[in-house]
C-alpha cells in the first residue's frame, strides 16, 4: 500500500493526502473527556473469551509490533458491551512512546500515558474476512488499554523478550500459547464510542472500547523502542456519544493464567 509515518514528509498531518478520510467525522484517536461521558444503562458489561486462545507470532511491521492470532473460529472473541455480537480477536500491537515520552494514541483530560495497547478484533458474523470488516462501519472493535509506568508488569516480560527478536522492520518470530488476559487491568469499566483505525487507511469501522484502568508497567517496560516509527501522535475530533459501561461478568469468574 501507500507509504506512511510518523516523520515530517510522512506522518499524521499529510495522511490525509493519500487518505481523505483522515478529515472524516468519526476519525482516532480522541482525546476522552469523562465529565462529558454520557452513561448508557443499556450498555452491559464486555466479555473477553481468550480462554483457548491461539496466538501465533509476534512480528514487526514497521509501524507496530503485532501479534498475530488465528482467527478462523470463535475461540478468542470480545462480547457485550456496546457490540451486537461476537467479534474475532486478529491481533494485538502497541503504540509505545520514546525514552519517557508519553506513547499512548487516545488521551483523558488531554493527558497521555506511557503507551497503549489496541486489540483488534473483527465482525466474523456480518462479513467474510478481516479486510471486508476493516472497512465497514461496524467491522472492527478495538480494545483500548492504557499502559502507566509504576511496578514492573510480570507478563510483559514475555513480549518485551520477544520484541528483541522482531527488533528490525519486517521480522516475524513464532509467539504461540500466549494469552492476553494477562493484560488485563482489574476492572473493565470503559468508555466507547464509534471512531476510526488510529492509522492509515484510517478507515471509520472502529467501535472504540477504552477501559478506564490502567496497567502497570516499569519505566524500561515503557520506553521499549523498536525500529518502527515513533514520534507525534494525531489528536483528532472531539469525544461525543461516549457512554460508560459496568465492569464485565468474566464467565470462569477468575482469569485463567497464562500459559508460557
Ligand atoms: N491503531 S488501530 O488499532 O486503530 C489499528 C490500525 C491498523 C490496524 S490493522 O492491523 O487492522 N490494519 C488495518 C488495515 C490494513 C489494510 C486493510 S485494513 S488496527
Ligand atoms: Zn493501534
Amino acid at each position: 500500500g501507500k507509504h506512511w509515518g510518523y516523520g515530517k514528509d510522512d506522518g499524521p498531518s499529510i495522511w490525509h493526502q493519500n487518505f481523505p478520510v483522515a478529515e472524516g467525522d468519526r476519525q482516532s484517536p480522541i482525546d476522552i473527556m469523562p465529565q462529558q461521558a454520557s452513561h448508557d444503562p443499556n450498555l452491559g458489561p464486555i466479555v473477553l473469551n481468550y480462554d483457548h486462545c491461539t496466538s501465533l507470532n509476534i512480528c514487526n511491521n514497521g509501524h507496530s509490533v503485532v501479534v498475530e492470532f488465528d482467527d478462523t473460529d470463535d475461540r478468542s472473541v470480545i462480547l457485550g458491551g456496546p457490540l451486537d455480537n461476537p467479534y474475532r480477536l486478529k491481533q494485538f500491537h502497541f503504540h509505545w512512546g520514546g525514552k519517557g515520552c508519553h506513547g499512548s494514541e487516545h488521551t483523558v483530560e488531554g493527558n497521555s500515558y506511557a503507551s497503549e495497547l489496541h486489540l483488534v478484533h473483527w465482525n466474523a458474523v456480518k462479513y467474510r474476512s478481516f479486510g471486508e470488516a476493516a472497512s465497514a462501519p461496524d467491522g472492527l472493535a478495538v480494545l483500548g488499554i492504557f499502559l502507566e509506568t509504576g511496578d514492573d508488569h510480570r507478563w510483559l516480560h514475555t513480549i518485551t523478550d520477544a520484541l528483541y527478536m522482531v527488533k528490525y522492520k519486517a521480522s516475524v518470530t513464532d509467539f504461540k500459547g500466549f494469552n492476553p488476559k494477562c493484560l488485563l487491568p482489574s476492572s473493565l469499566h470503559y468508555w466507547t464510542y464509534l471512531g476510526s483505525l488510529t492509522t492509515p487507511p484510517l478507515h471509520e469501522s472502529v467501535t472504540w472500547i477504552v477501559l478506564k484502568e490502567p496497567i502497570a508497567v516499569s519505566e524500561r517496560q515503557a520506553s521499549f523502542e523498536c525500529s518502527c516509527s515513533l514520534g507525534r501522535k494525531r489528536i483528532r475530533g472531539y469525544a461525543w456519544k461516549i457512554t460508560s459501561g459496568p465492569p464485565s461478568l468474566s464467565k470462569a469468574g477468575k482469569y485463567a493464567p497464562p500459559i508460557n
